[in-house]
């Protein structure tokens, strides 16, 4: 590894475009600077008068003192890579198609999340925490939200406001957390508005329209009115997705893959090169 390296290095001298002067690309998470093109630089020099420990016989602390030596540099064992941004993870779809079976699981099995938890003036039914289940407060309280601009997205559902606090997205990406929110459709394309592509927008569908209305009357909490409501306006929602980032399959029995799919949407954003940058 160490001669192909070397070589590598040798040839750059010859041939000095394989090093170009700047990388080809700009972004947040670039490498150090100079840890290359000062190494080829230097490392180039060194041939001319340094002897260097046989690669066989010295350890890996005195190969690596050498080299140090060589190059004129010490080896930092910082991380090369600055830490990804947090991310706002916006998961949405149809009524019944598996948001909260989904976030229920990843609250689960992924750590370093924040579930943002709702504002909403509607008020408590008995077992609900304050906090936990939804922020609890007055009518006037939420107008005042509003008006101070303190909401992410809010909206009037069957005559009570709910609303995304926020300064509670602040204080959790502060904490280097990433931040789920679980809305319908109509609250992510608000979202869209307000976060454009600093967001994460993942769409669940389920395999088929039939799975998705079994899972419905399955579900046996709607009526039939409700059933006919619901299963009209996934229509028209399905059609929605090409405004979203990723589309998850979340298929009769495989709730623990469409979880696996989120959380593998989740690793490759934090490994994105060019990282989206929340601004709230
Ligand atoms: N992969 C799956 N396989 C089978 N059943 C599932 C799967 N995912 C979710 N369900 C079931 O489907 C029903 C609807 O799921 P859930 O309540 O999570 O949907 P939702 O999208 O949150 O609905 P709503 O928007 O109406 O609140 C629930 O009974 C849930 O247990």
């Amino acid at each position: 590894m160490f001669r192909r390296f070397c070589t590598s290095l040798f040839h750059a001298k010859q041939l000095p475009f394989a090093f170009p002067l700047k990388p080809t690309f700009s972004t947040p998470r670039t490498l150090p600077k100079g840890l290359f093109f000062t190494s080829a630089i230097k490392m180039a020099d060194t041939q001319k008068f340094r002897s260097f420990p046989s690669l066989e016989k010295a350890s890996k602390p005195e190969l690596l003192r050498a080299l140090e030596s060589s190059l004129g540099i010490s080896f930092s064992s910082d991380s090369i890579c600055p830490s990804p941004n947090p991310l706002i993870i916006v998961i949405s779809g149809p009524s019944g198609v598996g948001k909260d079976a989904v976030i229920k699981r990843l609250r689960e099995v992924r750590e370093n999340l924040h579930f943002v938890v709702t504002a909403t003036s509607r008020g408590m039914r008995p077992g609900e925490v304050n906090g936990k289940d939804y922020f609890f407060v007055s009518k006037d309280e939420f107008l005042s939200m509003v008006e101070k601009d303190e909401l992410l997205e809010y909206a009037l559902v069957y005559g009570d406001y709910k609303g995304i606090p926020k300064k509670q997205i602040r204080d959790f990406m502060a904490k280097g957390c990433d931040i789920v929110l679980r809305v319908d459709i109509q609250g992510a394309e608000t979202l869209r508005k307000a976060l454009g592509d600093s967001g994460v927008f993942i769409f669940l569908v389920a395999e088929s329209e039939l799975a998705l209305v079994e899972r419905l009357i399955d579900r046996k909490t709607e009526s039939e009115e409700e059933l006919l409501v619901r299963i009209a306006t996934a229509r028209e929602e399905v059609k929605r997705v090409k405004r979203f980032d990723y589309v998850v399959v979340n298929a009769k029995g495989k709730l623990e893959e469409a979880v696996d799919l989120v959380g593998s949407i989740i690793d490759a954003e934090k490994a994105k090169v060019r990282q989206r940058e929340p601004m709230i």
